[in-house]
Order: C-alpha cells, then sequence, then structure tokens
C-alpha cells in the first residue's frame, strides 16, 4: 500500500519564515501562489520582465518579482513555468542562486527525471505535484477542499525536505484530499501516461470520435456536443464522487446495459492496452521526452498544427457558442486568477 498523509500529519509550522517563490502564474502557478498566500505563508511571484500576468498577479494582491529576483529571494523556489522551457530559464535564472539549505520545488518531474535539470547537492529537492488542473486546485481550496497530490523527495539536504514539502501540500490545500508519497521517477511516468493515455489523449479523441459519428450520421452537432462533451463531465462527477457504482446507480439500467455490452465494442480491450503499454514503453525509454524536447528546439510546427486544427473543429467551435449562452457564462471565468 502506498503510503498516505493528510492534515494531520502535515505541519504547516515548517514553512515559518521561509520565503516561498512561485515562479510562473500560469495553471498551477496562480493556484500555489494564491492558496499559500491564503494559508498565512510568505509568497512572491517570479514572472519574466513584460509579462501580461505581471499586473494580474500584482491585482490578486502578489510581490511580484523577474526570475532571477525571486530566486535569490526566495527560501523554496517552485518552478511553475512550462516543462519545456524550465532548463533553460533553471540555468540563466535560478541556478545562480539555489545555495545551500534552499529548496527547490518542482509540481512534475520531467527535468529531473530526463536529467535536464540538476540541481546542487546541497539544496532540498521536492515534488508537490497536484493531480488535477490548476484552476481546480484553486478552485476547490477556495471552496474548502483540495487536490490530491503526490510527494516525492530527491534531495534531502536539510533533512527536513519531507516536513517542508508536506507543509507546502497543506498549504496548497492538497492535504485535505490525500497526498501519496512516491518518487520524481514514478509520478513523471505515470503522470506522462495518464495524460496521454486516458485524461487528455484519451478521452478527447473518445469524445471527438463520438461526436463525429454522430454529427456524419446526420444528427445536429448541438445534440452531438452535449450527449458526447458536455456530459462527460455530468458523468465522471458521479464516478469522482462514488466511484463507477455511484454512476450505475444514477444512470439508467439501459445505460448500463449498453455500458456493457458496447464499451468493448468501441475501445477493444486487449489491443487498446497492448497500444496504451507502447505509450508507456515510449515515456519509460526516453523516447517521448526526446520527441518533446526535439519539437520545442524545431519551432513545434507539429503541436502548432495540431492545436490550429483542433480550434477548426466543430465540436470545438459549437461548444464554444453554446458555452456562452449557459447563464454561468460558459469560458469567461476560467483564466481568471480568482478561480
Ligand atoms: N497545468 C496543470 O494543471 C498542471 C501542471 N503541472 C506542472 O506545473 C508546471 C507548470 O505548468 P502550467 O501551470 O501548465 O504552466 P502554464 O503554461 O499555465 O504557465 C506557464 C507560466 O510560465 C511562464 N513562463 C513561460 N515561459 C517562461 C520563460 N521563458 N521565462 C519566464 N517565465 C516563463 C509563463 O509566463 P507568461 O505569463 O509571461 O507567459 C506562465 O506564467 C509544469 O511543470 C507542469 O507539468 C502539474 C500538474 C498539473
Ligand atoms: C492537469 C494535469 O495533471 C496534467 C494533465 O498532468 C498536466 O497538465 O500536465
Ligand atoms: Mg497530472
Ligand atoms: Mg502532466
Amino acid at each position: 500500500m502506498a503510503k498516505m498523509y493528510y492534515e494531520k500529519d502535515c505541519e504547516l509550522s515548517y514553512l515559518n519564515g521561509k520565503k516561498i517563490a512561485i515562479i510562473g502564474y500560469g495553471s498551477q502557478g496562480h493556484a500555489h501562489a494564491l492558496n499559500l498566500k491564503d494559508s498565512g505563508c510568505d509568497v512572491c511571484v517570479g514572472l519574466r520582465e513584460g509579462s501580461k500576468r505581471w499586473s494580474e498577479a500584482e491585482k490578486a494582491g502578489l510581490a511580484v518579482k523577474t526570475v532571477p529576483e525571486a530566486a535569490k529571494w526566495g527560501d523554496i523556489v517552485m518552478i511553475l513555468i512550462n516543462d519545456e522551457v524550465q532548463a533553460d530559464v533553471y540555468r540563466k535564472d535560478i541556478a545562480p542562486y539555489m545555495t545551500e539549505g534552499k529548496a527547490l520545488a518542482f509540481a512534475h518531474g520531467f527535468n529531473i527525471r530526463y536529467q535536464q535539470i540538476v540541481p546542487p547537492a546541497g539544496v532540498d529537492v521536492f515534488m508537490a505535484a497536484p493531480k488535477g488542473p490548476g484552476h481546480t486546485v484553486r478552485s476547490q481550496y477556495v471552496a474548502g477542499k483540495g487536490v490530491p497530490c503526490l510527494v516525492a523527495v530527491e534531495q534531502n539536504a536539510t533533512g527536513n525536505a519531507y516536513k517542508i514539502a508536506l507543509a507546502y501540500i497543506a498549504g496548497i490545500g492538497g492535504a485535505r484530499a490525500g497526498v501519496m508519497e512516491t518518487t520524481f521517477h514514478d509520478e513523471t511516468e505515470t503522470d506522462l501516461f495518464g495524460e496521454q493515455a486516458v485524461l487528455c489523449g484519451g478521452v478527447v479523441d473518445l469524445m471527438k470520435c463520438g461526436f463525429e459519428t454522430l454529427v456524419e450520421a446526420g444528427y445536429e452537432p448541438e445534440n452531438a456536443y452535449f450527449e458526447c462533451i458536455h456530459e462527460m463531465k455530468l458523468i465522471i462527477d458521479l464516478i469522482n464522487k462514488g466511484g463507477v457504482a455511484a454512476m450505475n446507480y444514477s444512470i439508467s439500467d439501459t445505460a448500463e446495459y449498453g455500458e456493457y455490452v458496447s464499451g468493448p465494442r468501441v475501445l477493444p480491450y486487449e489491443e487498446t492496452k497492448k497500444n496504451m503499454k507502447a505509450v508507456l514503453a515510449d515515456i519509460q525509454d526516453g523516447t517521448f521526452a526526446g520527441k518533446w524536447i526535439a519539437e520545442n528546439k524545431n519551432g513545434r510546427t507539429f503541436f502548432n498544427s495540431k492545436r490550429a486544427n483542433l480550434a477548426k473543429h466543430p465540436m470545438e467551435i459549437v461548444g464554444a457558442e453554446l458555452r456562452k449562452n449557459m447563464i454561468w457564462g460558459g469560458d469567461k471565468d476560467l483564466d481568471s486568477a480568482s478561480n
């Protein structure tokens, strides 16, 4: 069984007197910075000069510095910028300030696991990895809940790295939901696998395929959107609350029967598992990481063309239109730091 921690196992006091620099103010950055501030911690945000998020962070009541200033100021330096730029920014703007006794922190292990960043021996290196999107890390915290987190320590130079990491996770609300102890190695591989095979890659292709099947058969795109995309979250919320049993309790027996007879038809189990194992193997042997690093060196042509094509897909266009008219305003509050 994995070792789990909850609020009672975390002592927020390990952050007393510690200055926490949050580098980046995107999905995770805004959530960590605001949650820690609301938990009473001494926080500042590090951004590049000219960043459009500078005034947004200040408006939310946070002190903002340039990345090197923040790295110099912080006792704990949490890197929440894109994985693919972390190594360059670290070398130039952060490494010079990682003096003995400080802590370097991550929300995902990519750069440590694939040796893009090699921290000096005298610093603690820990991970506080929420198992959920940053905007949800913030909204759950505000609602008095939290997103489960993984904790890992790569270097325990001070001897207190676990205590500090657990305090940090309590500060962002993760210990309200549960913290699982792991390693940078395992977090990186499971996180990449989950997002590629199931959460993002798998789910988006499943919804897109369902949407296209209905539209190609002549049904209205609005109907296909409600059925295959909007309702996905409503169904998943039930599983999130009470497992598949809660979903099956709430759906009709007709739906449950369909689940058993048609699920295996659309997702041929053994073949899909074989494909998933191949995806996992590419993550484990560094093939995926190498491709992603190369894609960034080569101007992201594949990535950008995929993103542009998706934006033109009818499921995105009809969805945006429908969400606009939903009474809670659909997309408009997604990027607000007050989420
Ligand atoms: N997205 C998520 O929910 C999750 C992410 N993670 C991990 O968290 C980390 C952050 O990801 P995420 O929150 O998605 O990132 P985002 O893309 O949402 O935010 C990136 C931030 O980094 C800044 N940034 C980008 N490039 C530079 C640069 N060259 N110099 C300085 N600042 C830069 C951006 O600044 P600017 O505002 O100037 O553009 C922005 O504030 C990653 O390690 C990711 O794997 C882990 C769990 C979930
Ligand atoms: C939101 C999250 O957990 C992901 C999918 O792993 C990520 O954004 O990298
Ligand atoms: Mg993840
Ligand atoms: Mg991830």
